[in-house]
């Protein structure tokens, strides 16, 4: 029987693992695990696929978050009460700076609030900011298979459309609040759009528990609306390959 409401996971399944790799789409959780030793197949329930593996003989889980804060919130909490500490996301994301280039790494330092999640957890107040020790791990992985990432800040919105100020189509409007939003976050220095860096960030921050993020820019927002296939499915290998490296950094300290 499971030990948790959502996951199908029990404790006895994770081989004691305290470190997750937690993407997104649930398709990639595999493609993860084919790069790991003794990779298991766990459970797969909604938006939340698990694999446990080993690097290096450690052991790790592989679980999606689903899109935006309120599923990764479930994930990241079932996870916590089943002794995962440390919390790796890989994501895709849209650049917005123009020098961003698509196929270019980015890790957060930090994010932009434009979750709702994240408030269930610490006041507006409080910064989603990502653990400094998993950050430096995310970026020395980059730069050991030579790629420069861009560290900055990202902006990290519980709407894929009205909050990265993407207009409806049949009205053609998006709410006051975001009308130019896109802009003002460009003048203030935001790289890019995402959607669960600000609740994973917070949560973990909050807790006590350990996070960071990788995203690879699959669309830049000052040049183009929709990514190409191809390039998606190479981003995303890059990060994957970036991720793995991380936690294998830092299940050796
Ligand atoms: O590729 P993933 O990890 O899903 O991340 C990005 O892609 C989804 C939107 O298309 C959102 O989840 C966003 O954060
Ligand atoms: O523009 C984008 C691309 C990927 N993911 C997002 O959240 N936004």
């Amino acid at each position: 029987m499971a030990d948790v409401f959502h996951l199908g996971l029990s404790k006895s399944m994770l081989r004691g693992a305290t470190l997750a790799i937690v993407p997104g789409d649930p398709e990639r959780v595999k493609r993860i695990a084919a790069l790991l030793d003794d990779a298991e197949f766990l459970a797969s329930h909604r938006e939340f696929t698990s694999y446990v593996a080993n690097i290096d003989g450690k052991p790790i889980v592989i679980c999606s978050t689903g899109i935006g804060g309120p599923s990764t919130s479930i994930a990241v909490e079932e996870l916590a009460q089943l002794g995962i500490r440390t919390f790796l996301r890989i994501g895709t994301t849209g650049a917005i700076q123009p020098h961003v280039q698509v196929g270019d790494i980015i890790v957060p330092q930090a994010s932009v609030r434009l979750d709702g999640a994240s408030l269930h957890f610490a006041p507006m107040e409080y910064p989603a900011v990502a653990d400094f020790g998993c950050t430096a791990a995310m970026v020395a992985a980059c730069r050991a298979i030579g790629i420069e990432p861009h560290v900055g800040i990202t902006a990290s919105s519980d709407t894929f459309y009205p909050g990265q100020e993407r207009y409806d189509t049949v009205s053609g409007r998006v709410t006051q609040r975001f009308a130019g939003s896109m802009k003002h976050w460009q003048e203030l220095g935001v790289l890019n759009y995402e959607m669960e860096s600000a609740t994973l960030f917070t949560m973990c921050a909050s807790q006590g528990w350990r996070a960071a993020c990788v995203a690879g820019v699959i669309v830049n927002r000052t040049q183009q609306e929709i990514p190409d296939e191809t390039v998606i499915k190479a981003t995303e290998q890059q990060a994957i390959a970036i991720v793995v490296n991380a936690a294998r950094k830092l299940l050796s300290e």
